[in-house]
This record gives C-alpha cells, structure tokens and sequence, in this order.
C-alpha cells in the first residue's frame, strides 16, 4: 500500500538513505529539510522538498495540516559528540527544544506514528559489554542527553496521548547507497570512516587517531559500524508495531570494530596506505560502544545484511571515489 511519509533532516546522510528506501518501496515523500547540514542534491528525485527549519512552527503546522502523514521519520538534529562538549546548550535547544516543538505539532495535527533518530551515544561509559535495551542510559555527552531528553518526551506523548513511537538508537552509520545514488557529506567531515578514506585517496593530511590508550584489545575506541541502507531498512520494519505500541530498539550489528581496524580495513579496500598520526583523546567519547540488535531482529524480523567491515567500507570507498567533492561534484 502506497503510504505517505514527512522525512525531516532528509537532505542529510543518514535522511537520504531513508528517503531512497521509501521512494524504492513506492511511497510518497516529503523531506523537511533546513540544509544546515544537508544538501538539497542529497535529495532524492521523486521526493517533494520543504526548505524550512523546524524553529518555524507556523510553517510546521501548515505542513503537518497538509496530512494525512503515514509517519513523520524524525532526522533533523544536530550530532556531533564532540561540537556538544563545547556548546552543550546548543545541542539542548536544536534537538531538545525543537524535538519538543515538533512531537507538539505532530500530536496538534493529528499524526499518530513517530520514529526519532536516537542514539548509542545515550550509553557514555557501558563498559565492554553489548549494549542492549536494559542497559542503563548515562550519556557521556550533551549530545547524548539532548537526544535521551526526546526520548522521554515520547514516552510522555504516548502515554498521555497515544502517541505512538519508535526510538531507534543507531549506533555509528556507515557506508553508501550500494547503487551510488546518495553518500555521506558532513562538511566539515568529523565522522572516522570518511576522514580516513580522504585519507588514503590523499584528499586530505594524515588521519589524527583520538588517542590509543583505552581499555581496549588495541587502545583505540571500538565502535558497531552499521550501513545505512541497513539502518533505512529497519526504519520500515518498525512501522506495523506502531499500531500497537510504542518500542525502543538499539540498531547496530552487534560487532565492533577498532579505530585501527577502519584504518586497515580502508587499507585493504582501497589498496592504499592510511597516513596517521596519534592525537589526544577526544572529549565525551566512550571506549566501546557495541549493540545487541537481538530485540529488533526478534521483534521485528529485520536484521543487517552488511555484516563485514569491508563491505560496509567499500560502499563507502566508491561514493567517494565518484564524488570527491561530495555533492558540490
Ligand atoms: N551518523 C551517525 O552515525 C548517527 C548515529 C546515531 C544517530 N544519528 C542521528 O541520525 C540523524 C541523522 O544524522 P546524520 O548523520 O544524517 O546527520 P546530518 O547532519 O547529515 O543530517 C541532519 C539533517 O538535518 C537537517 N537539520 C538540522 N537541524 C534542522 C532544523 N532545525 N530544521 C530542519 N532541518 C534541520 C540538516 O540540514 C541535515 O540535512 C541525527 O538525528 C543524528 O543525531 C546519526
Ligand atoms: O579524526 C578522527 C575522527 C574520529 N576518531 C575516532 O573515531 C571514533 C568514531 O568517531 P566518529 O566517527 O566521530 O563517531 P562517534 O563519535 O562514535 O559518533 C557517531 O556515532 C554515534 C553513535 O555511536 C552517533 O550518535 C553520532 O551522531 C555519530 O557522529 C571515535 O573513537 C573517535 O574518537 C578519530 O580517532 N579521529
């Protein structure tokens, strides 16, 4: 059945690759997008495009009104760890407050299904075991908070007025379109893989590793590297549970992988040397962060189909290879 979907933050990576899997399975697409830090070529053909912050209720409200909405996919935010240890109140209002504004405006005009981008950074110092939903959250980061903040707003909506949701916490998105059709472009780049594939095709000086000694096999941070096409996918699985209930999932693959194995994995991928260099810690980043997706897959039947490293880096790899200006190209 051909549902209607509202997308904002849909001009951005992870957002592009939602909007490419609705549009593939024959939904109609709205992207609400502020290009803060998406683009406007992110945007796939096919899709109707609103270029409006969400700070602009008025205008929300005129959109939302325009329904019926199926869903409202929940990307727009800001999301980078280390920007929020510096200006941590910013992170509170862009996705705290603004979060706030629009399940409001969601609730006001009649949309009943919600899925937020949540976050593996809510757990800040899990240890080294696999995150799963019983975890206590305790982020390390203002980022983190203002993304948990979200979270229990929509237990409250849901509970006070059937609000529905789902919180999905990816863990670290990689990888590209595997058709090529959309990659990641943060500008400026903060995000390992991409730094490090810059890296090898020599785009960039060498790679600055944020420290090697933490409590892991090789010092560097570990992290569950889950391919976007894999995370766009479990977007469309969570979808029927909503007309029963609300759920949280962690979403990664449930395996980790360390700083230096991207390194050596782009090394092997690309067949280039990985110029780097060791650097300080970087502050508000846990030294493991790794899901145990069991529930989602249990609940839900979704699992990842990228499951190795080199799979995930090649994506990645060849989008940029096509693209080495991103989407100014
Ligand atoms: N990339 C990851 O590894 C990762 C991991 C966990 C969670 N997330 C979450 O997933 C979501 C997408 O992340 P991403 O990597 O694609 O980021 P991104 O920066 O590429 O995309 C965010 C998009 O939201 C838009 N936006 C930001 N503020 C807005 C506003 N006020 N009004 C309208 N549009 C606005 C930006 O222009 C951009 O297009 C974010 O909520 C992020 O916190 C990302
Ligand atoms: O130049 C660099 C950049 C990163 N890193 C390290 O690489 C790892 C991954 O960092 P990064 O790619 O910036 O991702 P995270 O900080 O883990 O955060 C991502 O993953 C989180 C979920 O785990 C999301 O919530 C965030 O939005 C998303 O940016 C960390 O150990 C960093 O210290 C470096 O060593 N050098």
């Amino acid at each position: 059945m051909r549902m209607r979907f509202l997308v904002t933050g849909g001009a951005g990576y992870v957002g592009s690759h939602m909007v490419l899997a609705l549009l593939d399975a024959g939904h109609e697409v709205t992207v609400f997008d502020s290009l803060r830090t998406g683009h406007r070529a992110a945007v796939p053909e096919g899709a109707r495009f609103i270029h409006g912050d969400l700070a602009d209720i008025p205008l929300l409200d005129n959109v939302l009104a325009d329904g019926p909405w199926d869903c409202v996919f929940h990307f727009a935010a800001l999301s980078l760890v280390g920007e929020s240890m510096q200006h941590p109140m910013m992170y509170m209002l862009a996705n705290g407050a603004l979060g706030f504004g629009l399940i409001d405006a969601c609730i006001r005009n009649g949309v009943g299904k919600f899925v937020f981008s949540s976050t593996a950074a809510l757990f800040g110092s899990a240890g080294n075991e696999l995150i799963d939903e019983e975890t206590p959250v305790h982020p390390g980061s203002a980022y983190g908070e203002s993304k948990y903040v979200v979270e229990r707003a929509l237990y409250w909506a849901d509970r006070i007025h059937g609000f529905r949701s789902a919180c999905l916490r990816y863990f670290n998105a990689a990888g590209c379109d595997p058709q090529g059709r959309a990659g990641e472009d943060h500008k400026p780049e903060t995000h390992l893989m991409p730094l490090v594939i810059d890296a090898a095709l020599g785009r960039r000086g060498e790679l600055t590793l944020f420290g090697q000694d933490y409590p892991t096999p090789d010092g560097s941070c570990v992290r569950d590297y889950i391919h976007v096409s894999d995370l766009a996918q479990a977007h469309l699985a969570v979808l029927p549970l909503l007309e029963e209930r609300s759920v949280t999932y962690n979403v990664g693959t449930g395996r980790g992988n360390s700083n230096m194995e991207i390194i050596r994995a782009v090394e092997k991928v690309s067949g280039l040397p990985v110029p780097w260099k060791l650097g300080d810690r970087r502050a508000g980043d846990p030294a493991m962060l790794v899901a145990s997706p069991s529930l989602i897959m249990r609940e839900t039947g979704w699992k990842p189909h990228f499951t190795e490293i080199d799979q995930t880096v090649e994506t990645a790899l060849a989008w940029r290879k096509a693209h080495p200006n991103g989407y100014a190209d």
